[in-house]
């Protein structure tokens, strides 16, 4: 890296010209949309005091066009952006005792639950994920699931200030391919599962693990002093564990793992299981609803072990653990008729969705019903599987849209309406989600189940003209109150 060859104070770090200060370095990073050296007059018009650039071209006009601003040239942006935020900062990362996951389902879950683990033996905690960024008590809106590094150090930054000493966070696919995570010192790692998503980004199954596996490399940090991995997932259990890992393993499941659930029971609103640990054994209860959910417990249970809480914390905690918004979320009525807004947005997830939901209308002869979308700008080949998958299980299939984003929602939904044909479920097709909501919700009968599933706690919905607000919880609750 060439060093900066202007003399400069910096105040902060900023990746995006929008949102540069006046003392700011600005790190100028070539993506897949477009590349932040197109924006460097605009960085510095908005005060940016020193330039990193990944790009030979860019620093050598920055030297000689603006003389009095900083510029330092590196090979990959992301990693500039991580280290010179680090030193700006004083390594707030330093600070902090960092557990993280990553899987293609369960991230989420999983974070939320070891948060809750923690914070019931009294350690603050930093959280970042999907849903929201929690600073200790303090709740704030997330942005991506896994931030920019600069962003990440500012939130760990917050709450070593107010006194936290552990963060939870959950590791995108996507953000450990591009490094947001670079240098962050890992010491939990956990691994969910690995099913098909995102393979337009990623391409291949094969790449796809290999970015997850990455976590568990260390992205320029050590690698992680524990590793907690799924043995039942085969992908978890016969690659990762079998892989030259450098951490101690911790291996859980329940047909196999060391750390092991067995006599599981699964109500609605109540999961229990006897955890078998080399430490001993005790009965785990949770509120959540679910077999993912024993595994998502099971994940948690040997981070919070791993983190230092004796088995008998990590069953209080288990059962301190609430709801988690947008998962199995029972929407409230007095209706006769069970209505569950999931985020199930693969055809693994809308898979085990709609198998415990027919366990749970079995014994009074209900139906299932399920709605979903595919989500436009992603994946394209999840959706006849997640159609197939909706169909299979399912007495009846709602299809519609999820946030179709730059794309034409009639042609998505008839991509997935390919794997919906291929089952023996009706299905009926509405493009407007909230008419589409109606209709399942109405097209139920006493003992039956809705499914609404894909987009769980979101509060908006992004379509091709802009986005708007859409909350699937408090629509459904407008139906049933309708009919009530
Ligand atoms: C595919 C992907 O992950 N894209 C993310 C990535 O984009 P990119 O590297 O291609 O960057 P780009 O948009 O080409 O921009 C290049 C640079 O120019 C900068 N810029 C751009 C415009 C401008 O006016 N000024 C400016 O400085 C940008 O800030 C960036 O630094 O970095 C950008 C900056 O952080 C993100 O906004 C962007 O997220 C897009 C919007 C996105 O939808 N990402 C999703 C897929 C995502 O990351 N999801 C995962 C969760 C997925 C899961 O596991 O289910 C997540 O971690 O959230
Ligand atoms: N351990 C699991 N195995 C399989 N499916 C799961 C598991 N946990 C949750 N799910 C399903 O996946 C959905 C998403 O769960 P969660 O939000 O915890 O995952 P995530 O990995 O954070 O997802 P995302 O990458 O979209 O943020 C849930 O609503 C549920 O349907
Ligand atoms: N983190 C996932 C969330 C998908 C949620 C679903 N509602 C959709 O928009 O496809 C993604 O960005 O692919
Ligand atoms: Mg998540």
């Amino acid at each position: 890296m060439d060093r900066f060859c202007a003399p400069v104070e910096v105040s902060g770090v900023e990746y995006d010209s929008r949102r540069v200060r006046r003392g700011d370095v600005f790190v100028a990073m070539r993506g897949e949309a477009t590349d932040g050296n197109r924006y460097l007059e605009a960085a510095i018009a908005k005060g940016a005091a020193a330039v990193v650039t990944d790009s030979r071209e860019a620093y050598e006009r920055l030297r000689r066009e603006h003389v009095s601003v900083g510029a330092a040239l590196v090979e990959r942006g992301r990693r500039g952006l991580a280290e010179f935020s680090a030193t700006v900062m004083g390594h707030p990362e330093r600070g902090l005792a960092l557990s993280a996951v990553t899987g293609t389902n369960g991230k989420t879950t999983t974070a939320f639950l070891l948060e809750a683990m923690l914070r019931s033996v009294g350690r603050m905690c930093v959280l970042i994920g999907t849903i929201e960024t929690h600073v200790g008590d303090e709740v704030r809106v997330s942005p991506h699931t896994t931030p920019e590094a600069s962003d990440t150090l500012r939130i760990f930054a917050d709450g070593v200030k107010v006194g936290a000493t552990e963060a939870v966070m959950e590791m995108s696919s996507h953000a450990l391919e591009q490094e947001r995570v670079w240098g962050l010192p890992v010491d939990v790692a956990m691994f969910t599962n690995l099913t098909q998503d995102h393979l337009d980004f990623h391409g291949t199954m094969e790449r796809y693990f290999a970015a997850k596996v990455r976590l568990f490399e260390g992205v320029g940090a050590a690698p992680p002093r524990v590793a907690v991995i799924n043995e039942d997932d085969w992908w978890g259990g016969e690659r990762l564990a079998h892989s030259s890992l450098r951490s101690e393993v911790m291996l859980y499941g329940i047909e196999g793992g060391e750390y092991r659930a067995e006599n599981v029971v699964l109500r609605a609103g109540e999961t229990r299981f006897l955890i078998k640990t080399p430490y001993g054994d005790a009965a785990l209860r949770s509120s959540l609803t679910g077999r993912v959910n024993v595994y998502n417990l099971l994940a948690a249970s040997c981070a919070a072990l791993a983190r230092g809480l004796t088995l008998e914390q990590v069953v209080a905690g288990a059962a301190a653990g609430a709801q988690v918004p947008g998962r199995f979320e029972v929407v409230p009525s007095s209706n006769a008729v069970t209505v569950v807004v999931d985020y199930a947005h693969t055809d693994d997830a809308l898979r085990n969705l709609i198998s415990l939901a027919r366990e749970l209308v079995k014994e009074r002869s209900g139906r299932v019903i399920t709605l979903f979308g595919c989500g436009g700008d992603r994946d394209k080949t999840k959706r006849p599987r997640m159609g197939r998958a909706a169909g299979e299980g399912s007495d009846l299939v709602v299809l519609t849209s999820d946030n179709p984003r730059s794309e034409d929602p009639m042609m998505i939904m008839e991509e997935a309406l390919v794997g919906v044909r291929e089952t023996a479920a009706r299905c009926i097709v509405e493009q407007d989600r909230a008419a589409a909501i109606e209709i399942a919700i109405h097209a139920a009968k006493v003992g039956d189940i809705v499914l609404i599933a894909g987009k769980g706690h979101e509060k908006v919905q992004i379509l091709r003209d802009g986005t708007v607000p859409f909350d699937d919880v408090a629509v459904a609750a407008g139906v049933l109150r309708g009919i009530a």
